[in-house]
């Protein structure tokens, strides 16, 4: 169960929500900023705290060496791996494909967040399945029968995300959020790691979160680049769920500490 107590205060993982809802008949009344209050049995409990789940980006590793930067991340109270496959035709940048996911897979303990940025990515779906993505993330902009590949995804049985870019207005995801698992908002021009967080981020995290209440959707936010321990506390306020944090875990003397504090906000 990811519902436990601690210093007088509840803690819930977001991740687990849909299974408790349905085993505990449990309802999220509110979410205020980072706080929740949720009610079990009609039974409302006082303080509940929201666990962002944190997916260091390997963009950032040192591919010499990607065998102990995955087993760090074992080692970390992370939850996901995030992995960027870029084509150089989508992106200005080209980095790794299924080959190296299907090498990181038998490593790691973590679930794998794939995001790809690349064109036609339907053609790919497979491959990526086979190489041990358990997400798939793909752009509205690459995908013109967008609902359709998105219940393919769904369909292999892995969980669905849709990236939007920076220029994306948050009303793209308007008929498609109730479909999704994940909309991964980029809070960077896409292509590169180490980038400045653009901080109208946040109101578009803030307008995305209506959108899933108004829709019903339990998909989850998730935001990729520029994340830092310095303004993280900021996004999740906003309403994000995952934190994808490249340059702040791997570009750190200490990855376990800097996961750790993502982790406590
Ligand atoms: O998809 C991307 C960049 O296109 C991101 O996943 C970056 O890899 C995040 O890196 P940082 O901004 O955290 O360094």
């Amino acid at each position: 169960m990811n519902l436990f107590y601690a210093q007088g205060v509840y803690f819930v993982k977001r991740a687990g929500m849909g299974a408790l809802r349905q085993e505990m008949g449990l309802h999220v009344v509110s979410i205020p900023g980072s706080q929740i209050s949720i009610r079990i049995n009609n039974v409302i409990l006082p303080k509940i705290f929201y666990m962002a789940i944190v997916a260091p980006s390997l963009l950032a590793a040192d591919f010499l060496h990607l065998q102990h930067e995955v087993e760090m991340v074992n080692q970390s109270e992370a939850d996901w791996l995030h992995l960027d496959v870029m084509d150089g035709q989508f992106v200005p940048n080209i980095s790794f494909g299924p080959m190296v996911i299907e090498f990181v897979k038998k490593v790691t303990t973590k679930t794998c967040d794939v995001h790809l940025m690349i064109e036609e990515p339907s053609r790919y779906f497979e491959q990526f399945k086979k190489a041990g993505a358990d997400h798939i993330n793909i752009h509205i902009e690459t995908c013109p029968r967008l609902h359709q590949d998105i219940q393919q995804i769904k369909a292999m049985g892995l969980k669905a995300g849709v990236a939007i870019n920076p220029h994306n207005p948050a009303s793209l995801l308007s008929d498609i959020i109730a479909d999704v698992d994940i909309v991964l908002v980029m809070s960077v021009n896409p292509g590169f790691g180490g980038q400045q967080f653009i901080p109208n981020t946040l109101n578009k995290i803030r307008e995305i979160k209506k959108l899933i209440r108004e829709k019903g959707s339990s998909a989850l936010i998730n935001i990729d680049g520029g994340v830092t321990l310095g303004n993280a506390a900021e996004i999740v306020a906003a309403g994000a769920d995952v934190l994808v944090a490249g340059s702040t875990v791997f570009g750190s003397k200490d990855p376990l500490g800097a996961i750790r504090e993502l982790k406590k906000l």
